[in-house]
């Protein structure tokens, strides 16, 4: 089945399991084009294997996966590989930054993965890390940083190739409270101005008000979702 027109991510009836622990069980989902979407529920229900269905990262048990045209959940490794790095950027709830590379190297990545030109790229990284006030950082490495300078690297990286969906699962879990709110406005703000399309992962409800949108998961359904095995049981 092909998603609707105006949704950039779209999902039916995933069904996901970590070695035989069930995880998502039948989530179905669109996101439009430009949209900032903020998944939401508590610690195990499923946020993050939802993004990484989404993203490509991970392959579902059943069901399906489309960003735009292209099905997801039928794309070789290879294609899958390609899209996450060209289209898609990825924010975790650590920074995982390349230990031999200054910050602004880092944060480069994506555009000299992509064939850019090295002085662009810096010119481009080094706007990013600016604007995630760690331009001062720029020439340093990752272990001369504090955890939420290297999240801010991390972020500016996710964000420098301009990708359609920008996936952030906890973004703010490194970061002190007072960083939060600045570091969120930047993220969206940047999904808005660039018409970055933001699916977000939090337990934070607070985080959440931030987004279009929220969809709450319970135990791997979306919340008010009902199950049609207990359904077709009632009746
Ligand atoms: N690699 C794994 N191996 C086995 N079980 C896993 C694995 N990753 C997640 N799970 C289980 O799958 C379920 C969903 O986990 P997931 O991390 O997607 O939820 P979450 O909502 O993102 O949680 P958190 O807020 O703690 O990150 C949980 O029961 C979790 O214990």
């Amino acid at each position: 089945m092909a998603p609707p027109d105006n949704d950039v991510l779209w999902t039916r009836d995933l069904h996901y399991a970590h070695n035989g622990s069930p995880a998502l069980l039948g989530v179905t989902l669109g996101v439009q084009q430009g949209e900032i979407l903020a998944v939401t529920g508590q610690r195990g229900c499923g946020k993050t294997t939802l993004l990484g269905c989404l993203s490509g990262q991970l392959v579902p048990d059943d069901g399906e996966v489309w960003f735009n045209s292209m099905p997801v959940h039928t794309l070789t490794p290879t294609s899958r590989e390609r899209l996450r790095r060209d289209r898609f950027g990825w924010i975790g709830d650590s920074p995982q930054l390349v230990p031999e590379l200054t910050a602004w190297e880092n944060a480069a990545l994506p555009l000299l993965l992509a064939g850019g030109g090295p002085r662009q790229a810096r010119r481009t990284a080094l706007e990013w890390l600016e604007r995630l006030d760690v331009g001062e950082c720029a020439r340093k490495r990752p272990s001369a940083l504090l955890q939420s300078q290297r999240q801010r690297v991390a972020i500016a990286r996710a964000l420098v190739h301009q990708p359609d969906v920008l996936f952030a699962d906890e973004p703010t879990a490194p970061l002190h409270r007072a960083d939060r709110a600045q570091v969120l406005r930047t993220l969206t703000t940047a999904g808005r101005s660039h018409g970055i399309t933001v699916v977000l992962a939090t337990h934070d409800a607070e985080v959440a008000t931030l987004a279009d949108r929220t969809v709450t998961l319970v135990d791997g359904r979306e919340a008010g979702a009902t199950d049609p095995a207990a359904c077709s049981l009632s009746v």
